[in-house]
């Protein structure tokens, strides 16, 4: 029996406004910041979104053995978890995922938007074999057009995922609405819902760009 969270049967979209992830976002947004302060916000913030984004995992109880003897516990059931980074950007996040769900598998994705057309341009996979019985926990920092989260979507559900939540630091209503319409059962965890693209298909006021930002390649 497979054991994960239930996916509600409409796409339902979380912006977390907690006061921590709001602060480190706020400093993520500003122009002048190193590579160093960029790349460890990308991770603390991974790591609050993870959290809202597991809030509704099943517990069951258990004895657990203390110094005084038995006493009631509960843990995750299952613990069938698997980390989806979509390559490169989505990188930056995977140590603040790892650091709350330290034994998830990590299922690679590569995925990249051509500069030119927007479109995306899948060119890794490497899935957990039983990715199947798993919940998938996709990230990566930009949700934009919304065609690289559509591209790495298709593939997990080709290869028999049934159970996706995306994790993305900042959303555009377009790429929402583009996931939501075509994976209804996709949940999405975002610190932001921006106000939308500019003509180059970059989020307003959005981060820049992330991937370069995280590895310092501009
Ligand atoms: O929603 P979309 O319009 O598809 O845009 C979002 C994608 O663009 C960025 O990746 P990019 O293509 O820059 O690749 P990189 O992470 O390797 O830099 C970002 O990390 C997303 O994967
Ligand atoms: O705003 C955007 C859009 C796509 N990719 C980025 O890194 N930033
Ligand atoms: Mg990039």
């Amino acid at each position: 029996m497979f054991i994960g969270i239930q996916e509600p049967a409409t796409m339902s979209v979380h912006e977390i406004r907690h006061p921590l992830v709001q602060h480190k976002l706020g400093l993520l947004r500003q122009k002048s910041l190193s590579t160093r302060s960029f790349r460890q916000l990308t991770s603390e913030v991974g790591s609050l979104l993870t959290y809202e984004a597991t809030s509704d995992l099943v517990l069951e109880d258990y004895q657990v053995d203390t110094w005084m003897g038995k006493a009631p516990a509960q843990r995750i059931r299952g613990k069938k978890i698997t980390v989806v980074p979509i390559l490169r950007a989505g990188l930056g996040m995977l140590d603040g995922v790892l650091g709350l769900i330290p034994s998830a598998k990590v299922s690679v994705v590569g995925v990249y938007r051509d500069e030119t057309t927007l479109q995306p341009v899948a060119y890794f996979e490497k899935l957990a074999h039983d990715i199947d019985e798993r919940t998938a926990l996709v990230i990566d920092p930009m949700l934009a057009t919304g065609g690289s989260m559509l591209a790495c979507i298709d593939m997990l559900k080709k290869a028999g995922c049934t159970q996706i939540r995306a994790l993305v630091l900042v959303a555009a209503p377009e790429g929402i609405r583009k996931v939501q319409e075509a994976h209804p059962d996709v949940s999405l965890y975002t610190a932001s819902v921006d106000q939308g693209l500019n003509e180059d298909g970059y989020i307003m006021p959005g981060l820049g760009d992330a991937g370069d930002k995280i590895f310092g390649t501009k």
